[in-house]
């Protein structure tokens, strides 16, 4: 169930995670809204995956913070791409007083590479803080299952609750 929390409250493993969230924000290009976001992903192997937020003059081609750092995770090889690894833990930064939640598309691509079961730490730059979920940021999401009819017809697909 959501949780408003504060940092302070976190345990150690969830304070490095936005701390690495924190750290990639600081690289947004972010010129138009002044907005800066990073998200990270904690691997079960014990890797982090980063991203920040990307912007373009065009407005609409701006790519958030969640959706770079789960490019980049596929990219790289690693969750939701070629090796086994999986996502269990995302932070998502926002240099703000106030919590930033996930955008609807970020809640999509979250879905597709991460279960349901799998916690999202939203953090503001001045303590407040929401823990939720990937299902529960996005309840019955359309998933890889339910295009590929539980095959693994792509190049991968991850696993959905
Ligand atoms: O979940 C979100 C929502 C917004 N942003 C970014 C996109 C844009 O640069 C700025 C304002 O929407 O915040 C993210 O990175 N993640």
């Amino acid at each position: 169930m959501t949780k408003d929390v504060t940092l302070d409250g976190l345990d150690p493993e969830g304070r490095a995670l936005v701390e690495a969230a924190r750290a990639v924000s600081a690289r947004a290009y972010s010129p138009y809204s002044a907005l800066r976001v990073g998200a990270a992903l904690l691997l079960d192997d014990g890797r982090t995956v980063t991203g920040c937020n990307v912007e373009n003059a065009s407005y609409g081609l701006t790519m958030c913070a969640e959706r770079v750092a789960l490019g980049a995770s596929v990219a790289l090889g690693l969750a939701g791409g070629q090796d086994s690894s999986r996502i269990v833990r995302v932070a998502v930064f926002c240099d703000r007083a106030e919590v930033l939640m996930p955008c609807g598309a970020c809640r999509q691509v979250l879905a597709e590479f991460a279960e349901g079961t799998t916690e999202v730490l939203c953090a503001s730059a001045e303590g407040p803080a929401r823990i939720t979920t990937v299902g529960e940021l996005l309840p019955d999401a359309i998933g890889p299952r339910d295009v590929l009819g539980g095959g693994t017809g792509g190049a991968s697909a991850g696993e959905q609750d």
